[in-house]
């Protein structure tokens, strides 16, 4: 890793500084840093001129669209929703028990052929975040029509990424030249939001089922009179699909591969949800899911090892600079720390580049101390620290604890036969293989499924 050759601060660009430090992370991100979102955020809102909830610079417009959206994942509101979560997932955990064609159930005690874990994962967080944001879900996990949209995110994931680390390609436009194909992919899934936008702001607010249009054609800021217009909504829309349905599925799909490779973790999580849960309907979020402590620390070191926002998240340097680490920084430079170099980082963690869910539980004969779980519990961040850090966790936590619970306790799980759980040239146990474009993307790893034969 670059820092750990060249020192804890690196110049990723001419004008833009990575700290690779837990110390400095208060600094840069914590609410009295005198910086601002940079101005290459631009980049990952669909407009130019219409900043969304993670785009926009200006301080107290953020705090509007921020407030308004924070309504959404009020543990209140969370509750309301569950259901429809919770009924989505129920659609993820048919499918893995159904034959390749998709109707009979497999019997019991053979095992399915292999599936590729990044799609099912995908149509999942998909259903959900449109369910939630237009009430009206893309339906992927039971209908291949719109199964196309998670690669058209991937490709606005891949270009925000190139634009946020080149800016100029952005400020010339030659997005629309170097990456041509994408463009116009993007723009046309563009052009079908923006459908779906307009026919769900005709019906109005929803009061019963509140879903986020709902929340947001209702607000207004009293200060500034900002409200959500058409073009506010689409944008905003655009942005909540990405943020809310490519995050969650690349840690859930991640999840899966670390488990997959690391049998003893997947035997001791296995026996953990099957002796705490009694039946499929039981398993939702509540005291019984808290207890639950295993499953906690594999989702923790899936979200340490392929952090769903992997790169730097630059911030601007304000009127009068900063110190950071005690280093004086000018006015006008990017600063930030990337999350994967952090919970990579050999300082913070024992076998940085390992699946090792027991790094969370105090065990000094394996090496555990109280000391160095506090460290990294103190340093755990992949939803960011801060007043822009990661608005939807709480959607994120729920449906990768329910998912994942729910998959162990219905079904055994294994790799495919033949796919080797290590390097065969390094000898190392296999790792999660990731772009790290504005949020992770990866995958290509398949399981097999058998329902679990002692259930009736
Ligand atoms: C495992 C899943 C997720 C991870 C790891 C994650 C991580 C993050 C991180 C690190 C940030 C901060 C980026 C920055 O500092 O600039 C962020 C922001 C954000 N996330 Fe998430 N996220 C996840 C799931 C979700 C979900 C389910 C939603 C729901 C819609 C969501 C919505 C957002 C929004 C709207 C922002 C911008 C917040 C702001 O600027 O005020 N995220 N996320």
């Amino acid at each position: 890793m670059l820092t750990t050759l060249v020192g804890v601060i690196v110049r990723t660009a001419p004008n833009t500084l990575s700290f690779d430090s837990h110390d400095t992370m208060p600094e840069i991100y914590g609410i009295k840093a005198n910086v601002r979102k940079a101005n290459e955020w631009v980049a990952l809102s669909a407009s130019r001129r219409t900043p969304n909830v993670l785009s926009v610079v200006d301080k107290q417009l953020h705090a509007f669209k921020r407030r308004t959206l924070a309504h959404v994942f009020y543990d209140q509101n969370m509750k309301h929703i569950e259901d429809r979560i919770i009924e989505k997932i129920k659609g993820f955990t048919d499918l893995l028990g159904s034959a390749d064609d998709g109707l009979p159930v497999k019997e019991k005690n053979s095992w399915g052929s292999p599936t590729p874990m990044t799609n099912p994962c995908n149509w999942l967080s998909f259903d959900i975040i449109s369910d939630l944001t237009y009430s009206q879900s893309f339906n992927m996990l039971k209908s291949p029509e719109l199964r196309w949209v998670p690669e058209v995110y991937t490709s606005m994931s891949y270009r925000s990424m190139v634009c946020l680390i080149q800016p100029k390609i952005f400020e010339c436009k030659l997005d629309r030249v170097l990456l041509a194909r994408l463009y116009k992919e993007i723009i046309s899934a563009g052009t079908w939001i923006y459908e779906r936008t307009k026919t769900r702001q005709s019906l109005g607010v929803n009061p019963d089922k509140k879903d986020i249009f709902s929340i947001l054609m209702n607000a207004r800021d009293l200060k500034t009179g900002s409200e959500y217009k058409t073009k506010d909504l689409w944008i905003e829309s655009i942005l909540l699909l990405a943020a809310g349905a490519d995050t969650t599925s690349a840690t859930m799909s991640a999840a899966f591969f670390y488990l997959l490779h690391n049998q003893a973790a997947l035997s001791h999580l296995t026996a953990e949800v099957r002796a705490t849960f009694t039946s499929e309907d039981e398993i939702r979020m509540g005291p019984k899911m808290n207890s639950c402590r295993y499953l906690q620390a594999c989702i923790n070191e899936t979200m340490r090892l392929v952090p769903a926002v992997p790169n730097l998240s630059p911030r601007r340097v304000q009127a009068g600079g900063i110190t950071v680490g005690g280093e004086y920084i000018p006015e006008g430079v990017n600063i930030g720390t990337s999350l994967y170099t952090l919970m990579r980082n050999e300082h913070y963690f024992q076998k940085p580049n390992e699946f090792w869910p027991e790094r969370w539980f105090v065990d000094p004969e394996a090496g555990v101390t109280p000391e160095s779980l506090a460290l990294a519990q103190k340093v755990f961040c992949p939803f960011g620290m801060g007043p822009r850090s990661c608005v939807g966790w709480k959607l994120a936590w729920l449906e990768l604890n329910v998912t994942l619970a729910r998959t162990l306790f219905l079904y055994d799980m294994r790799l495919p036969l033949g796919t080797d759980s290590f390097n065969k040239s390094t000898a190392a146990r296999s790792d999660y293989d990731f772009q790290a474009w504005a949020i992770a993307s990866g995958g290509g790893h398949r399981a097999q499924f058998r329902r679990r034969h002692d259930l009736q």
